[in-house]
């Protein structure tokens, strides 16, 4: 376990409050402008970073993570730049905030994945999050990842059954993802309304802990949600921020939602 992902939530925790995760495209509008947007996402309150790698077939992504994803590739953003250019940056301004990679498997397979843990590690990383890697693959990628100190976070769905959710949360590192909804990334006016009691199940079993993800965008579902996870993932939302508005837009949605997760 890297350890810094823990302390995150443990001083939200402290301070009565859900952790918030915010999620980033690295290299969206370009590389240096993005290192900006995840600082504001700090300034506004952020607990843990995600940082998106672009990937040309982003399957699990709706429209608005599609078209920054398309942004940064054309920007010419790619796994290597983005641990030498955006990472060490972000983690300078930010030491204390973890920063995790989220990206699609072959990303990191055109690396190498001991390449990429050791590499990533070095620069500031704490833990990736892979949606498409298959459950086969998962505890080889796992024992390569702890090797380096880099939390595999995990990810359950709501079509995981529940023996299958519990067994992924039991194994689960750094934190374990629970998807709100089936489908693609994207904001989302309704959640799902047995949500809370999939939290609840997750969370009861898992040592480490539990966040909701997909379709989150406002304070006040995020503290409808507050009461049953440890925190939400934020991103479309953000992305969409910093697309039309930029840094300073998406630092007033993460205090926004920050206020929300008060307890
Ligand atoms: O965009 P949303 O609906 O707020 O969902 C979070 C999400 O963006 C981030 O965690 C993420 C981006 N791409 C993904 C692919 C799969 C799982 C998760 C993700």
């Amino acid at each position: 376990m890297s350890g810094e992902i823990a302390k995150a939530f443990a001083r939200a925790k402290a301070r009565g409050e859900g952790a918030l995760v915010a999620y980033g495209m690295a290299g969206d509008p370009d590389l240096a402008r993005s290192v900006d947007v995840f600082t504001a996402m700090v300034e506004g309150g952020a607990d843990i970073l995600e940082v998106g790698v672009a990937f040309s077939d982003p399957i699990a992504d709706g429209p608005v993570i599609q078209g920054a994803s398309e942004r940064a590739l054309k920007a010419g953003s790619t796994l290597k730049r983005v641990l030498d250019e955006v990472v060490p940056e972000v983690h300078r301004r930010c030491p204390e905030t973890p920063l995790v990679i989220m990206t699609y498997v072959n990303v990191i397979m055109a690396m190498g994945e001991e390449r990429f843990a050791k590499l990533a590690r070095e620069r500031g990383v704490s833990g990736a999050i892979l949606p498409d890697l298959p459950p086969e693959e998962s505890e080889a990628l796992r024992a390569t990842f702890d090797a380096a100190g880099v939390d595999l976070i995990p990810l359950c769905a709501p079509t995981t059954p529940r023996a299958r959710a519990e067994a992924i949360a039991k194994d689960g590192r750094g934190f374990v993802y629970c998807v709100s909804v089936a489908g693609v990334t994207g904001m989302r006016a309704e959640l799902p309304p047995d949500l809370s009691q999939r939290l609840d199940l997750v969370r009861k079993a898992s040592p480490v802990p539990v966040v909701a993800g997909f379709g989150i965008s406002s304070a006040e579902q995020a503290r409808t949600l507050s009461a049953h996870a440890d925190g939400v993932v934020v991103g479309s939302a953000l992305v969409r921020a910093a697309h039309s508005d930029g840094p300073q837009a998406v630092k007033a949605l993460c205090a926004d939602i920050k206020r929300g997760l008060k307890r």
